[in-house]
């Protein structure tokens, strides 16, 4: 008998096909249209409206001897952390050329034909969660994303596994990696920065998520296909991050929406800037003080959008994450309970999957005729 090949569902295929209306799999549920389009006329119409927009930090400040200047500079990223949870950066110090260069070979191995890129599959199921992949539809509602992915660690350096980086372009491996050591020092600064947004010692944040040795940069790179039906689709649909801090760095086309005042902002493209996000991780440390803005992908007709996500995370059981002691007072008691970072994604799942069980049961119940049973 042959053995059965299981074949991912890669959505750039489905693109190529040149279908005009995309498969069930991919249209979202009524409840997430809200501000759902194209993303190109999502960002011009949401400039046009005048809408608050995500605020854009200066962090060249931090650098400054001047402590005035320093600390006008941790004032922007605090209130911008408090108030959005998310930020583009300016003057982060990571030098423009060698971003170009990290969306140059991110391009050219996705620019490769499926089958070369196949090479590196990742294989969830075994667990096998580094390389080129797209998402499973292991959840109740069968729900999938309009993107496929590459996703890898890439610092600490001897935690990585170069034999699963792609070896095509031949210099993704040495843009990558001295990426991944410029993208260090900005998390070492942007924690800083936050530390002392929180009159802690400027050492503080980084040391409680591992410090040099245990905090984890993961790469994400988002590649999402021109979509014939964008306003039923969605390419990363709605989530907090479960990092400490993620980094994107984007090809220039608009694609990312947050979730403020009950509507969906769209971020346009800022040169010379990248989005930080608080991630959950940082909001339990810091008491939901800072916040970890639920945000989506969305994607368009005209233009293939390649992000590149870096989840900055702890170790997944070392550290215990909980509100620092500094925070906790009688006026302001602890909002988070105690728990691993494996503990944080296990709890994260689990909602998720109750939560997608109950919505595939009303759906097929409204199917049936009946009215969904909320009391169940
Ligand atoms: O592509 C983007 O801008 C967002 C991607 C994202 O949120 C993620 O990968 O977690
Ligand atoms: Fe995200």
């Amino acid at each position: 008998m042959p053995t059965k090949v299981y074949i991912a569902p890669r959505v750039e295929i489905l693109a190529q096909s040149g279908i005009e209306s995309i498969p069930t799999e991919y249209v979202r549920p009524v409840e997430e249209r809200q501000d759902l389009g194209d993303a190109l006329e999502e960002v011009k119409k949401q400039i046009a409206s005048g809408v608050p927009q995500i605020p854009v930090v200066d962090l060249k400040g931090f650098d400054s001897d001047d402590h005035e200047t320093k600390m006008a500079c941790v004032d922007s990223v605090k209130k911008a952390a408090e108030e959005w949870g998310v930020m583009h950066i300016a003057n982060h110090g990571i030098p423009e050329d060698l971003l170009d260069k990290v969306r140059e070979v991110g391009k050219k191995f996705f620019d490769q034909p499926i089958v070369q890129k196949e090479q590196y599959a990742n294989d969830q199921a075994s667990g096998k969660i580094q390389g080129y992949g797209s998402k499973l539809a292991n959840n109740a509602s069968g729900q999938l994303e309009w993107e496929d992915y590459f996703f890898h660690l890439i610092y600490p350096v001897d935690k990585t596994d170069l034999s699963i980086w792609p070896k095509d372009p031949s210099d993704y491996i040495e843009v990558t990696k001295q990426f991944a050591e410029h993208l260090r020092t900005v998390v070492s600064k942007m924690l800083s920065i936050l530390s002392v947004g929180l009159e802690l010692e400027e050492g503080k944040l980084e040391r409680e998520i591992g410090g040099k040795e245990d905090l984890l940069m993961q790469l994400k790179i988002n590649y999402y296909p021109k979509c014939p039906q964008p306003d039923l689709a969605l390419g990363v649909e709605a989530h907090t991050d479960i990092s400490s801090l993620s980094f994107i760095l984007h090809n220039g086309v608009p694609g990312l929406q947050v979730y403020k005042e009950n509507r969906w902002i769209t971020a346009p493209c800022i040169p010379d800037t990248m989005i930080v996000h608080i991630g959950d991780t940082l909001e339990i440390l810091s008491n939901g003080k800072y916040k970890s803005i639920l945000h989506r992908g969305l994607v368009n007709k005209e233009k293939v959008r390649i992000s590149w996500a870096i989840f900055c995370e702890p170790p997944r059981e070392k550290v215990v994450l909980k509100p620092l002691e500094e925070l906790v007072t009688d006026e302001t008691p602890a909002k988070f309970t105690p728990r691993t970072f494996q503990e944080h994604i296990e709890r994260k799942l689990f909602k998720k999957k109750q939560a997608e069980e109950a919505a595939a049961a009303a759906a097929a119940q409204a199917a049936n005729g009946h009215k969904p049973n909320i009391t169940n």
